[in-house]
């Protein structure tokens, strides 16, 4: 079982000697292979995930299908090409224990799956784990059917009472605080008896690209998905029951993970090109392309992949992220490094994220020299010239790339646990120091 790095080792991050020019491979989608798995799992056929992202997530995922009697084969793809997971799709069972570490979706997609296992499935992770909400889910699936023992708090740890199958139908949640209530349901919704229709009830939705993503897959997989979009009701997706395909997917790279890269980029008034980004995604970090070039750089798509070119100029911004809250740590990053101010909104919910994602940004800029305070929805950042220091990571892997992205431009920055990266990038490190040559 994937464990939690050492939270003690300091990593100084290297400071960029010059303009980086590199081009950066970077492994699949945090997303996407997790979704691809439950999806495989579901399906009424074998699939084939290509270059999944092999990571602490997407293995905690991988280990707790497993534990339910998914069949997962690591190994060589179809045609013996490249590395590729095959996935066995099988009846459900527990009794399981799942280990969600802190993973949002391993916590949040799981548990719906579970009602379909035959027999309970305890789940539990990190301490945090325990903090971030869950109640959407907990709610949602005891309205439509579900057996759950919990400690009342609508939190970890659980253990859902899997009967072997599951009623579904209409339910409302307040998705407010995680987009990631509305994936759950709905990537498990074809397999419940009258699939589900999920009604969205506060005021705001986070993330709403992440909710397009878990549509697009379900409907690439044979799901029949109504959506708002689709000229359906407001804040309202219904997924009809039927078979899920089991398919031959490549993963796409994780452009969440690019983004310290391109960064770097910008910040050394370098190029950075990454292969194989997609013409057409729903990925967030696609946004980045649009919200790193107002901050002073310039961007061409093509055959060879994204290319990245900094102008040696970082200007701030005023912009909402709420659509795309993941990326806020490395923006914040490069705000610093700004010659204006920036103001980052939308964002109140990564207060519940892998940790208190505004108070740590905050803490951590401001102990380097810089001038960040929090508002209601975000951050307000004055640039100053900053100084180096112990840049501490709260166990959030964003936390410590924005840090490295600081430490190309600020002597002395010491990264605590850049291990952590290991959530969603285990190589970081390795990656980091060969983009800059060393
Ligand atoms: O569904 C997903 O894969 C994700 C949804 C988002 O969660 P929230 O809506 O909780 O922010 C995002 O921040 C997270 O990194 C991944
Ligand atoms: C919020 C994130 O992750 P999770 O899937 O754990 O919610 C993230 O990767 O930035």
């Amino acid at each position: 079982m994937p464990q939690n790095p050492d939270h003690t080792a300091h990593w100084p991050a290297p400071t960029a000697s010059g303009a980086v020019d590199a081009t950066v491979h970077v492994p699949g989608s945090k997303s996407v292979t997790n979704r691809a798995l439950v999806l495989a799992a579901l399906a009424s056929e074998p699939g084939w995930l290509r270059r999944p992202l092999r990571s602490r997530d997407t293995l905690l995922m991988a280990a707790a299908l497993r534990a339910m009697g998914v069949g997962i084969e690591e190994g060589v793809g179809p045609d013996g090409t490249g590395e590729a997971w095959r996935v066995l799709p099988t009846d459900l069972r527990g009794p399981a224990t799942v280990d969600v570490g802190n993973a949002g979706t391993v916590m949040r997609f799981l548990p719906p799956v579970a009602t379909l296992a035959d027999g309970p499935i305890r789940f539990d992770g990190d301490k945090r784990s325990y903090e971030r909400p869950l109640h959407g889910v907990i709610d949602a699936l005891r309205a439509l059917g579900a057996r759950i023992d919990d400690d009342g708090r609508g939190a970890l740890p659980l253990t859902v009472q899997g009967g072997g199958a599951l009623d579904g139908g209409p339910v409302e949640i307040d998705a407010s605080s995680s987009s990631q209530f509305v994936s759950a349901l709905l990537l498990s919704g074809p397999r419940f008896n009258q699939g589900v229709e999920v009604r969205h009830t506060g005021a705001t939705l986070p993330s709403l690209p992440h909710i397009r993503m878990t549509v697009d897959m379900l409907r690439a997989a044979g799901a029949q998905v109504d959506t708002p979009e689709a000229g359906g009701e407001r804040n309202v997706w219904r997924v009809t029951p039927g078979a899920l395909l089991g398919r031959d997917l490549t993963i796409e790279p994780d452009l969440s993970n690019a983004q310290p890269f391109l960064a770097a980029a910008l910040v050394t008034g370098g190029r950075v090109t990454v292969p194989d980004w997609p013409s057409r995604t729903t990925q967030p970090g696609d946004a980045l392309r649009e919200i790193f070039t107002a901050m002073g750089g310039s961007c061409e798509l093509t055959d060879r992949g994204l290319t990245f070119t900094g102008s040696g100029k970082i200007h701030g911004i005023d912009v909402d992220l709420g659509d795309v809250g993941e990326l806020t740590p490395g923006i914040a990053a490069v705000a610093a490094l700004a010659d204006s101010p920036s103001t980052l909104r939308g964002v109140a919910h990564l207060r519940l994220h892998e940790t208190d994602r505004l108070a740590a940004l905050t803490k951590e800029i401001n102990e380097l020299g810089g001038d960040v305070t929090e508002t209601a929805d975000g951050l307000h950042i004055r640039p100053r010239p900053l100084h180096g220091g112990t840049f501490h990571t709260y166990d959030d892997h964003r936390m410590a790339t924005a840090g490295a992205i600081i430490g190309l431009a600020v002597k002395g920055v010491e990264i605590e646990n850049v291990g952590t990266t290991a959530k969603t990038l285990p190589d970081f490190p390795e990656m980091w120091t060969g983009m800059l040559g060393n």
